[in-house]
């Protein structure tokens, strides 16, 4: 079985057990009393900028354990003060040894957007990313069938959040921006054979409108990768592994802020 699909069956395992406990109507409830979703279309589109969104992530199928991460409140303070434009969290549970506490936890902590990075295959997950405080949801285009991503699409944006699509390859962008994305991610990572490929998104970019957002995902491990990127097209970075395997997570999130405004990459961003 692809890893992808390994992936997203012990997804639903887990969602079942949650459902089971928490019915969609409490978790609706619970979604009106949360303050509203923070814009981050805004945030991730800065012409003068690369956006830096800086992951909360404990371990990976393709890398095993990565850093203990005991306290992702803490954590997502120090990458908001170097700067960070959003944080991403994971919370997928088997793979990535996240949590719905761990989004809780940052959500309480920081007040940029706060992205909930999982597997989320049904309208219930997306009202538990809303119910406990994202702004930003993560599809990705390789899960879902056509109908299934325009409907989650429509369900993120109606609840006032954004959705980040992502995608891998050339198709996946197509399926994505006619399902409605104003955010895609492309992800150097495959998900199916979790190989990775740092040519990716300069290949797909050019096929994303300048009015949508790009962001470019995986593998990025320093300031001359983000400027890469930014030549390349990228509104915005993802980084998880170098941030929390590094020493300084707010020192290092600031260097790649400061790449990615280096005046040496106006010509090449449009305005
Ligand atoms: O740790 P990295 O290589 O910097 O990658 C971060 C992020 O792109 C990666 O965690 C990711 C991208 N897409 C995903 C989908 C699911 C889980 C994780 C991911």
């Amino acid at each position: 079985m692809a890893v992808l699909d390994d992936i997203v069956a012990g997804v639903l395992e887990d969602l079942a057990e949650r459902k089971a406990r928490t019915p969609l109507d409490d978790l609706k409830e619970k979604a009106q009393r949360v303050p509203g979703a923070l814009d981050a279309v805004g945030r991730l589109k800065d012409p003068e900028a690369v956006a830096v969104i800086a992951e909360v992530k404990r371990s990976s199928p393709s890398k095993g354990s990565l850093a203990p991460i005991t306290d992702p409140a803490a954590l997502a303070v120090e990458y908001a003060r170097g700067g960070a434009a959003a944080i991403s969290v994971l919370t997928e549970q088997r793979r990535f040894s996240g949590s719905l506490a761990d989004l809780d936890d940052v959500r309480a902590r920081v007040d940029v957007p706060v992205l909930r990075k999982d597997f989320v295959v049904t309208p219930y997950q997306v009202w538990e990313a809303r119910a406990h405080g994202a702004d930003i949801v993560l599809l990705i285009v390789a899960a879902l069938e056509q109908t299934v991503l325009t409907s989650l699409i429509e369900r993120v944006h109606s609840l006032g959040m954004t959705a980040l699509v992502e995608a891998h390859d050339l198709e996946e962008v197509r399926r994505a921006l006619d399902a409605g994305a104003r955010v895609v991610g492309i992800n150097h990572r495959n998900l199916k054979t979790l190989e990775i490929d740092m040519t990716v998104f300069q290949r797909l970019a050019p096929y994303v409108p300048d009015d949508v957002v790009r962001i470019a995902e995986s593998g990025i491990g320093g300031p001359r990768d983000v400027m890469e990127m930014a030549r390349a097209g990228a509104d915005a970075v993802l980084v998880g592994e170098a941030l929390v395997t590094g020493e300084a997570p707010r020192a290092s999130v600031a260097d790649l802020v400061a790449a990615g405004a280096h005046p040496s990459l106006r010509s090449v961003r449009p305005s």
